[in-house]
């Protein structure tokens, strides 16, 4: 099928509507994308092989592929023209093929545009090869503009245009305006991959780029990438990590959760089990490391990070004695940073601390960060009453005060975005901090049905992972994992 056949198809109103069914769901659900929408998808998409490809200038060589600015010999195949990305990769091609559709039937804007992944077996080397397509989106990522001496204002040239941002002199609050767009507009893409049910396990600004065509960031490289809604990718004892933005939980299920079970069950099971483990926070540890990298020039090089990653770790992860211990060495660079995340009353240090702690059910999520007080401004006048009544709430619900539950609960409902109540994502962080010693009736009625739901989950999870491994004769006893 040519490719103007499947772009006008993708483009009738009913394929639309069903793509806006999984996005807009939110938590859609895995098995209507994998049993409904990808198979129709599978039908009309244009093939590509090889020979329809020129290989060009090499842009990359990792350990599972190589990367090669391409373009295109048979332009039947795609109605728009232009550059593209190849890669060749020799192992997880099709699970990032895989992520890689997931990820543009739901969630296209927040990565690499990508157009096919098919298999090639005719190679030379005789063993099989997964190529895999993307649209060129630009010559630099995100750690190539922070190794410019310019940085961050060679940023702000591409996002507002030349000139653009002029209106303040060079400086902590425009280097902070500057910081804060490329921080919302990663949080916007990871909050959509996460809604998606996808956590990208390798967020780094080697993996952010900057899209000539959106003038934006967008994420690539999800071959480490797993997909919880359906199972894919998701091996919970071993991934490969960069050990220099991973989180320290190292995974990001409980090692207690089987395997991932046949698509359909973890369809079913996949949102219990992200509210188990709340996978999504080891993301953001890794973003708050470039956001810490962003603001300290000392931080962006590798001996920077893998020093500030030994001191926070001898520090039990707490940022406020690693603040202590820097400061103290009155540094040009960590003055610098400190200026720009202390300004409008420190609401950058609040949202990294957020973003940078040990455990991930103390993080921030994607949303709640997104509407973080650090990204609501009013203007050249920093925070508006409300907001700085709401940071302080926001501050001392870290002390665990039911006082201030109460008070939140009750700006949430008498408020809304606009006149100041919180919004539901900044609750649910909230009411993630605050572990409950005595509960009331109906909490302990919660809490039970939660423990019970879990061990169902469990016990499910391991039956069907007895029988994937063949011990279905063996007197597979569902009642026996139950007790257990
Ligand atoms: N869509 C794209 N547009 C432009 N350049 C891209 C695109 N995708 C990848 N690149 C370039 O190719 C490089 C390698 O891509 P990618 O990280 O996906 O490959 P990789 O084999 O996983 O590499 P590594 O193992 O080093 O992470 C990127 O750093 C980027 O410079």
């Amino acid at each position: 099928m040519s490719g103007d056949i499947y772009r006008e198809f993708t483009d009738t109103p009913i394929l639309k509507r069903l793509y806006s069914h999984v996005t807009d769901a939110g938590v859609a659900p895995g098995f209507w994308d994998m049993f409904v929408l990808a198979p129709l998808e599978n039908l009309f998409r244009p093939r590509f092989r090889k020979e329809d490809l020129s290989l060009g200038k090499k842009l990359g060589e990792g350990a599972f592929g190589t990367v090669y600015k391409a373009s295109l010999t048979n332009k039947q195949l795609l109605k728009k023209d232009g550059p593209l990305v190849v890669k060749k990769a020799n192992e997880y091609g099709a699970v990032e093929a895989w992520m890689n559709e997931r990820v543009r039937r739901a969630c296209r804007k927040s990565c690499a545009d990508f157009v096919h992944g098919f298999l090639d077996d005719t190679s030379s080397k005789g063993k099989e090869e997964f190529w895999l397509l993307w649209r060129y989106e630009g010559k630099a990522t995100l750690a190539d503009l922070m190794a410019n001496k310019d940085f961050p204002y060679n940023v702000e040239e591409l996002i507002l245009g030349p000139g653009k941002g002029d209106d303040l002199p060079r400086g902590p609050e425009r280097q902070n305006r500057i910081l804060r767009t490329i921080l919302r507009q990663i949080l916007s893409a990871l909050a959509q991959l996460h809604s998606t049910g996808i956590v990208h396990r390798d967020v780094k600004p080697q993996n952010i780029i900057y899209s000539e065509d959106t003038k934006s960031f967008k994420i690539i490289d999800l071959g480490a990438a797993a997909d919880l809604r359906v199972g894919i990718n998701y091996i919970p004892k071993e991934f490969l990590l960069d050990p220099r933005y991973s989180a320290p939980e190292q995974y990001i299920m409980s090692t207690q959760t089987p395997s991932a079970p046949p698509p359909i069950i973890a369809a079913a099971l996949s949102p219990v089990l992200w509210q188990m483990n709340l996978p999504d926070r080891f993301d953001i540890y890794s973003l708050g490391l470039i956001f810490l990298q962003m603001a300290f020039p000392n931080l962006r090089n590798d001996s920077g990070l893998i020093s500030f990653n030994r001191q926070l770790k001898r520090r039990d992860y707490d940022m406020v004695q690693w603040r202590n211990l820097v400061e103290a060495k009155q540094s040009q660079d960590i003055r610098q940073g400190f200026e720009i995340l202390d300004m409008d009353g420190g609401v950058g240090w609040e949202l990294l601390k957020d973003m940078v702690r040990f455990k991930g059910r103390k993080r921030i999520s994607a949303n709640a960060a997104l509407a973080h007080p650090y990204f609501v401004r009013a203007g050249l006048f920093g925070l508006s009453g409300m907001q700085k009544l709401r940071l302080s709430l926001m501050r001392s619900s870290e002390q665990e005060n039911e006082g201030v539950d109460w008070v939140t609960s009750l700006m949430a409902k008498s408020g809304t975005e606009s006149v100041g109540g919180f919004t539901e994502a900044q609750l649910q962080n909230m009411r993630e901090k605050e572990p409950r010693r005595k509960g009331s009736i109906q909490r302990n009625a919660m809490a039970q049905a939660l423990k019970l739901q879990r061990k169902a989950a469990q016990t499910i999870a391991a039956t069907v992972d007895d029988i994937q491994k063949g011990e279905v004769g063996k007197r597979v006893n569902w009642w026996n994992r139950w007790q257990n």
